[in-house]
């Protein structure tokens, strides 16, 4: 019965062995189950039908053979079977579960199953959570804009000296002559009348005058109110640029923004099409059951076609180095980047060897012994040289060492986290059942084909909704329904009872993954078993070989040596963290733990996580520096003016504030210090600040607040590398010069430079290179607004990296003196005075090449104060954070 030589042989060997296993285990259920026992009598008639009907679908697909390695998937969860048995207690699966769906009924699940996920997912994309204090407003710009050219914009923008501009927009403002143009994704808005007025000062403003600001507009994290700033004040329409983004006007064709001039020749594109379609015909011949006699389910044959199909695909991969991307992962809007492309080519090229090895097998009819034990090595192979190169590409291409390859995927607006977080559950389980098929080798072409199609399909779609060509709902019903093809066309390929069993593994898989499970050991020990069930039953001849086999218990006892080897002599951790970022581009719910007032005027803010996503492990996923937008309440709604001034936000329901958070980026909570403005305070400020007192004094802990971020550009890349005007510093000592709620950015660099610090013993073999001295100036009005040694010295970061020390400097308080009241030890100094360049130069080391300074604070501290100074002093390597 060697079915190398004789395919019908090894058929009928194989059906045999099937039809005696199923009375086995008919035989051993029934053994328990005495009262039922007619039940059970009939349901082995059924099932003996049910094998015969099985038989003459697989002779329409004679290149279906049941290959050793389909069989072994057969095995994975009969884990359960063996412990049933050994504990007597007899796991017993009902007969309908062994139905292998025949060819109509392929083909009614099939259409119907496809049809009705589409449905269901396009039903998911409806579902909205609007933060309570948000109406939804209206999208889409104004009509009928004039086109206004580069030129004319650039003419608007006077670029003269900044004093000088200042005294112009005033003039400008009262003599109501437009003056400050600008153009965000498209639109020219003219906002002379706004511009000093603008909460992140007119110098921005002025220095982006004139251009097509989309970049620093979407970087910072504008809110609905500022856009709807610039379509009220929308003038015209900028001629022959492209534009993309939220008030993007459609002035382009569709076709417009997809052909663009990087290619071309239209290469990828070309391919691009020729590939989909070739997916929409395999996909349509599988779910129809259309495929021809001797071909597999997709209708692919061993031929030369099939040949040339996978070269096609693999072709598109290769032709996406065509277009120039980003280094670094885009936070503005879903965009390739080199990281994420070269993933993806890796990912894709597996698939396409495990394509190539079941072509061999089936052209040289090897489903059985040598060819099939080949494949089956040869894809488990790939699947580690996957692993390993993607780590390679990672090690090589990103620079940031906090960033993670987290889903890139734009989420509708107000889409409520739980349902994201069951999409990105769904993508990650769609993924291991991809690797899953991979390691046992089976079941075809077919399969490896279909599979390929989402990580393809991913990145056009991420592409066209970039580009405007298509809504981040259509992306996803998109997506999901191409995932959703392996699984259905996995389906019918199988019984009801081993779909179950693939699927219930993957969930296994998946859960010790989510938990971090060290994914080499994960899949070594997994391919591991599938070897030993060839090496323990060579030559195999039947089914039965391997189902005896116990697959499951291999597994986990694999599991436990590597884990133990890894743990006793290697310093690679067995579970690795995997933290998935909460806070995104659209609001999120986080909830008030703790609220201590930490100085005269600065409070702790503690929020967490909805408990689910705690649970399920996310983290802020904010790195230092970057910044949060908190929207609350406003307390000055109809209020035509506000602590004596005109209230520019009179109409608005919601305020939107920034806040830095203080954590380091692996944190479980989001830790804000929020400096309050307080009510009828002297200077004029008889209504205090509106967030600040709301985050301050009314929020109670238990409540909610919504934030959406992260803004602001990435300063800090790990491992001591800064990007300083765009270059890269490699630093060891960093000196930051904070004024009142400044201190915030500062204290998250610390934290995130300790974090670095402790995960440098977790891996000792890495290359490190940690910052080793931290010295902070904090100026403030008076001394009792400073915060406690423990803001920057706690006791459970005794001894870490960096050290540490920050000189108070009261700049309200009129000692003139420099004093050092606390022993050095503890890292703390008090000063009383104004900073001058003798007090920088006493307390920050001198210039040099690897040390940089750290800025923030209020802005004439920061412009008017420090700059100077620090320029006198000769510092280069200076970044303003806000
Ligand atoms: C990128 C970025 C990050 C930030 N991070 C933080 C942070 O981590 N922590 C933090 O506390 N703030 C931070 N801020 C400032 C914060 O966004 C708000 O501007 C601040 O909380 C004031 O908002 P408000 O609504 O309370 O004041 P508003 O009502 O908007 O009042 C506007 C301004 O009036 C002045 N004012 C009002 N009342 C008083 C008063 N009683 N005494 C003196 N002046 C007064 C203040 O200058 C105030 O900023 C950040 C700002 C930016 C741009
Ligand atoms: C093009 C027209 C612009 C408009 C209408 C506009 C409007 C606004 C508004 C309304 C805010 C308050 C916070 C919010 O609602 O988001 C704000 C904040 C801010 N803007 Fe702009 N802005 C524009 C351009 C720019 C540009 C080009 C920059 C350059 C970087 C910039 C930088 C900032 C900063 C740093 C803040 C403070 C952050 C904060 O407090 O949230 N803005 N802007």
């Amino acid at each position: 019965a060697d079915c190398t030589h004789c395919e019908t042989t090894a058929e009928d060997d194989a059906l045999l062995s099937k039809v005696e296993l199923l009375q086995t285990h008919l035989d051993l259920q029934k053994k328990p189950v005495d009262a039922n026992s007619s039940k059970e009598e009939k349901s082995t008639e059924q099932l003996e039908d049910v094998v015969a009907a099985k038989l003459q679908e697989k002779s329409h697909n004679g290149a279906l053979h049941p290959s050793i390695a389909s069989l072994a998937s057969e095995h994975l969860i009969s884990f359960l079977d063996e412990v049933s048995l050994a504990t007597g207690q007899g796991l017993s699966w009902p007969a309908w579960a062994e139905y292998f769906p025949t060819h109509g009924q392929g083909r009614v699940i099939g259409i119907s199953g496809s049809i009705c996920l589409l449905l269901f997912c396009y039903w998911i994309t409806t579902l909205k959570e609007v933060p309570p204090m948000m109406r939804e407003t209206q999208k889409g710009g104004p009509k009928d804009l004039r086109p206004i050219s580069l030129e004319e914009l650039k003419k608007h923008s006077h670029q003269v000296g900044r004093a000088e501009h200042v005294e112009f927009l005033y003039v400008s403002v009262a003599s109501n002559q437009g003056d400050l143009w600008m153009a965000v994704d498209g639109l020219v808005a003219n906002l002379t009348d706004f511009a000093t007025s603008h909460p992140g000062g007119v110098d921005l403003l002025l220095q982006h005058a004139g251009t097509e600001a989309a970049e620093p507009f979407h970087d910072v994290g504008h809110s609905e109110f500022a856009l709807e700033q610039i379509q009220k004040r929308a003038v015209g329409i900028l001629e022959n640029v492209q534009v993309k983004g939220a008030i993007a006007i459609e002035k382009d064709t569709v076709m417009s923004r997809i052909f663009t001039k990087e290619d071309p020749y239209n290469v990828h594109k070309v391919l691009g099409f020729t590939v989909l379609s070739m997916y929409l015909y395999r996909i349509f011949v599988w779910c129809c059951q259309l495929a021809p006699p001797n071909a597999d389910y997709a209708g692919f044959k061993p031929d030369l076609w099939a040949l040339a199909s996978i070269f096609i695909v693999e072709g598109l991969q290769v032709s996406s180095f065509i277009f120039t991307v980003p280094q670094n992962r885009p936070l503005s809007g879903p965009m390739i980047w080199q990281e994420w492309r070269a993933h993806n080519l890796i990912f894709v090229s597996r698939l396409t060897i495990c394509f190539l090895g079941a072509w061999m097998v089936n052209r040289y009819n090897g489903m059985m012994g040598w060819g099939s034990w080949t494949q089956m090595t040869v894809n488990q192979l790939s699947v580690f040289a996957q692993m390993r190169l993607a780590d390679l590409a990672t090690a090589w291409l990103r620079d940031d060492t906090h960033e993670t390859l987290v889903s890139t995927m734009p989420y509708w607006e107000h889409c409520p986290k739980w349902v994201e977080s069951m999409f990105r559950t769904w993508y990650s389980m769609s993924q291991i059942y991809t690797t899953i098929v991979i390691i046992i080798a089976g079941p075809g072409m077919d399969l490896y084909f279909v599979m390929i199609l989402p990580y393809q399909l991913y990145s056009v779609l991420m592409t066209f909704v970039r580009k405007g060509v298509i809504s981040s709902r259509t992306c996803h019903v998109t997506y999901f329904w191409s995932l959703w093809q392996s699984w259905v066309c996995g389906f019918m390929m199988q019984s009801f009872r081993v779909f179950v069993q693939v699927q219930a593994f993957s969930i296994f898989c998946y859960c010790t993954r989510v938990y971090g499970l060290n994914k080499y050991v994960l899949w070594i020990g997994a391919c591991t078993s599938l070897q030993l069930v060839m090496i323990k039953n060579w030559p195999i001849h039947s089914e039965q070989d391997v189902l005896e086999f116990p697959m499951f218990t291999v597994t986990i006892l694999m599991w436990a040596i590597l884990g133990a080897g890894l743990k006793f002599f290697s310093s690679v951790p067995l579970f690795d963290s995997r933290h998935a970022r909460y806070v995104e581009a659209r609001p999120k719910r986080v909830i008030l733990r703790s609220k201590t007032k930490v100085s005269t005027n600065l409070y702790h803010l503690k929020f967490d996580f909805p408990w689910f996503f705690r649970w399920q492990g996310y983290s802020s996923g904010l790195q230092p520096g970057q910044h949060v937008k908190i929207l609350c309440g406003n307390a000055s709604q109809g209020r035509s003016t506000w602590n004596g001034h005109a209230n520019l936000e009179v109409s608005r329901d919601y305020l939107s504030r920034s806040y830095t958070p203080i954590n380091s980026s692996k944190d479980s909570t989001v830790d804000f210090i929020v400096k309050l403005y307080p009510e009828d305070a002297p200077g004029g400020f008889a209504d205090g600040g509106r967030g600040s007192t709301k985050l301050c004094l009314e929020v109670k802990e238990g409540e909610e607040v919504w934030l959406s971020g992260p803004h602001g550009s990435k300063v800090y890349r790990g491992n001591g590398n800064f990007v300083v005007d765009g270059k890269l510093i490699k630093a060891s000592t960093i000196c930051a010069l904070a004024g009142g709620s400044g201190i915030t950015p500062v204290l998250s660099l610390l934290r995130q430079c300790r974090e670095e610090c402790r995960s440098s013993f977790a891996k000792p073999n890495a290359k490190h290179d940690l910052i080793k001295e931290f010295s902070i100036i904090h100026a403030m009005r008076s001394m009792d607004e400073r915060l406690e040694t423990t803001w920057y010295n706690p006791l459970a970061e005794t001894g870490l990296a960096p050290h540490c020390t920050v000189t108070h400097l009261a700049t309200g308080q009129k000692e003139l003196t420099l004093k050092r009241s606390m022993s050095h030890r503890e890292g703390m100094a008090y000063n009383y005075g104004k900073l001058t360049k003798d007090v920088i130069a006493e307390i920050f080391p001198p210039a040099a090449e690897d040390l940089v300074i750290i800025l923030c604070g209020p802005k004439g501290f920061v412009d008017d104060v420090c700059q100077p100074l620090l320029r006198e002093l000769k510092y280069s390597n200076v970044l303003t954070m806000w």
